[in-house]
């Protein structure tokens, strides 16, 4: 059988474990073919980003014509977007329809504290998304106000919501716990989503997976409900599987593949 086509448009990772490298590998586990866009390159491991290399807004628009030109494209993702133009060229194709289904991660500032991203090249493509996942940060940074605690959060979730066809899912995994809260904004209102917490440091990369998991779910037909809530159950999985993994120094990556402990 045919696989069904999930795209991420992100930055890479050269360490692995977030970005384009990280979506790929979740979209694989989920039986999607992956194609990718790449709109950085950042020089990154589980200590921190060392370098970031913008790719030309023009040859961002390249690889895109690439792919939507060529494959049925079925589910998309954007991830961090390197530069306005980058954002401007996908704005173009979501105006023109090419996305049934986008998935946007607001990624502006990475766990170890570099920023990745600019507010105005995110905005500009929220009237697109199916589903939008910004973390707390994130959403404060959207929203102009601090988004602390679980009814901060779905507060923002529904402000973030541009219309009732846009779900929103602010994700607390840095809230403390014995949950991991996320609160969600659907259609029918506000809901909180509960996992056990991961009592893990490897936590490289959870905003990315969770995003493309959402993708590769909804690739693959899901309902957005269905696809949101199996995603934070695959985001616990690969959280516990790596959890005694030694890779890297600092916060190492997730079990993406679910081989489980070492
Ligand atoms: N330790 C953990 N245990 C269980 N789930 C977690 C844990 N850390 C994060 N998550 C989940 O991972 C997903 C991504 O969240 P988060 O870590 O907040 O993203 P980001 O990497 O963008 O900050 C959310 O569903 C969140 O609840
Ligand atoms: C290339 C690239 N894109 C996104 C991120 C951010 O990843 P995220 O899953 O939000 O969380 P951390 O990895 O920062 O914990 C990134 N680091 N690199």
């Amino acid at each position: 059988m045919t696989p069904p086509v999930a795209l991420t448009i992100a930055g890479s990772d050269a360490s692995g474990g977030a970005g384009i490298q990280a979506d790929l590998k979740v979209f694989v586990a989920y039986g999607c073919y992956g194609a990718s866009v790449i709109t950085a390159l950042t020089a990154q491991n589980t200590l921190g980003v060392h370098d970031v290399f913008a790719v030309p807004g023009a040859v961002v628009g390249t690889q895109l014509a690439a792919v939507l030109d060529d494959l049925p494209v079925a589910a998309a993702k954007v991830g961090m977007l390197g530069s306005s133009e980058a954002a401007a060229q996908v704005a173009a194709r979501a105006r023109n329809g090419a996305f049934k289904h986008l998935v946007i991660d607001p990624v502006l500032v990475s766990s170890t504290g570099q920023r990745l991203g600019v507010r105005g090249a995110i905005e500009r493509l929220l009237p697109y998304a199916t589903v939008v996942t910004p973390n707390r940060e994130e959403a404060s940074a959207l929203l102009g106000w601090r988004v602390e605690t679980p009814n901060d959060m779905a507060g923002a979730a529904a402000q973030l919501s541009n219309s009732n066809s846009t779900y929103v899912v602010i994700t607390g995994g840095d809230l403390g716990g014995p949950d991991s809260v996320d609160a969600i904004w659907t259609p029918k209102g506000a809901q909180f989503l509960r996992s056990r917490r991961v009592n893990t440091r490897n936590n490289h990369g959870t905003g990315c997976t969770f995003s493309a998991a959402i993708t590769a779910m909804l690739a693959r037909g899901e309902t957005v409900d269905n696809a949101v809530r199996r995603a934070k159950d695959y985001v616990s999985r690969a959280l516990a599987g790596a959890m005694d993994w030694k890779l890297g120094a600092g916060p190492g990556p997730l079990d993406h593949n679910e081989w489980g402990p070492s």
